[in-house]
């Protein structure tokens, strides 16, 4: 777990390690960040697949059809893949969190920056990757996050996936794009600190059933003992210096 990564990946304790806590009175509000401008295309949508860490859907990224463009980025990034970290209770499971207040899951949309070649090369570059964050809170049932629910069926276990086309990642995004960022990394080995964060500060509903079935996936391999996928985030880190700036006041 998270407590021993450093073992293998010293840079878990980093200058710029994710995720943190948000303490929106400590954020300083940056008129110069611009409005966030996705644009999904949801034919570029692949497969829908158990990494035995997250399910994770992934996207054809060989053409600028999925792109983050603004915010508090300067270059062009493409939709690689979007994934979920989430508690084994509703009363926690986010990554980030604000003012110490944990929500029932986390979706991180990653992206990479196009000046470089693929997302491997990107993931080793400062400013290669910008992961957008949005937060799940407990409430009405998301038709959107149904979808994703359906086909779970099909990736119970470490390694499974299956087709999943046609589905758009806007409809997973909150009605305000409001967002805090930061220089982050990557919340899993290898950690690497090549994260532009982009936090939306308005979360998505999930209803308690629906994360019920989250937690119906599993860690574990077809014919190996079931290990339910549950608590896959790593706790907050130390700031270490870095200034988390709001896009709102
Ligand atoms: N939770 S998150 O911060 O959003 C996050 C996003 C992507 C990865 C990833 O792609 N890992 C594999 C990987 C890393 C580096 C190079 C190639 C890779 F496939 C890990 C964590
Ligand atoms: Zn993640």
């Amino acid at each position: 777990g998270p407590d021993k990564w450093a073992d293998s990946f010293p840079i878990a304790n980093g200058p710029r390690q994710s995720p943190i806590d948000i303490v929106p009175g400590e954020a300083s509000y940056d008129p110069a960040l611009k409005p966030l401008v996705l644009k999904y295309d949801p034919s570029t949508c692949l497969e829908i697949l158990n990494n035995g860490h997250s399910f994770q859907v992934t996207f054809l990224d060989d053409i600028d059809s999925s792109t983050l463009q603004d915010g508090p980025i300067l270059f062009n990034h493409r939709l690689k893949q979007f994934h979920f970290h989430w508690g084994a209770s509703d009363d926690h499971g986010s990554e980030h969190t604000v003012a110490r207040t944990k929500y029932p899951a986390e979706l991180h949309l990653v992206h990479w920056n196009t000046k470089y070649a693929n997302f491997g090369e990107a993931a080793s570059q400062p400013d290669g990757l910008a992961v957008v964050g949005v937060f799940l809170k407990i409430g009405e049932k998301n038709p959107n996050l149904q979808k994703l629910i359906d086909a779970f069926d099909s990736i119970k276990t470490k390694g499974s996936q299956c087709s999943f086309a046609d589905f758009n990642p806007e409809t997973l995004l909150p009605g305000c794009l409001d967002y805090w960022t930061y220089e982050g990394s990557l919340t899993t080995p290898p950690l690497l600190e090549s994260v532009t964060w982009i936090v939306c500060k308005e979360p998505i509903s999930v209803s308690s059933e629906q994360m019920a079935k989250f937690r119906s996936l599993l860690f574990s391999g077809e014919g190996e003992t079931e290990c339910c996928m549950v608590d896959n985030y790593r706790p907050p880190q130390p700031l270490k210096g870095r200034t988390v700036r709001a896009s709102f006041k």
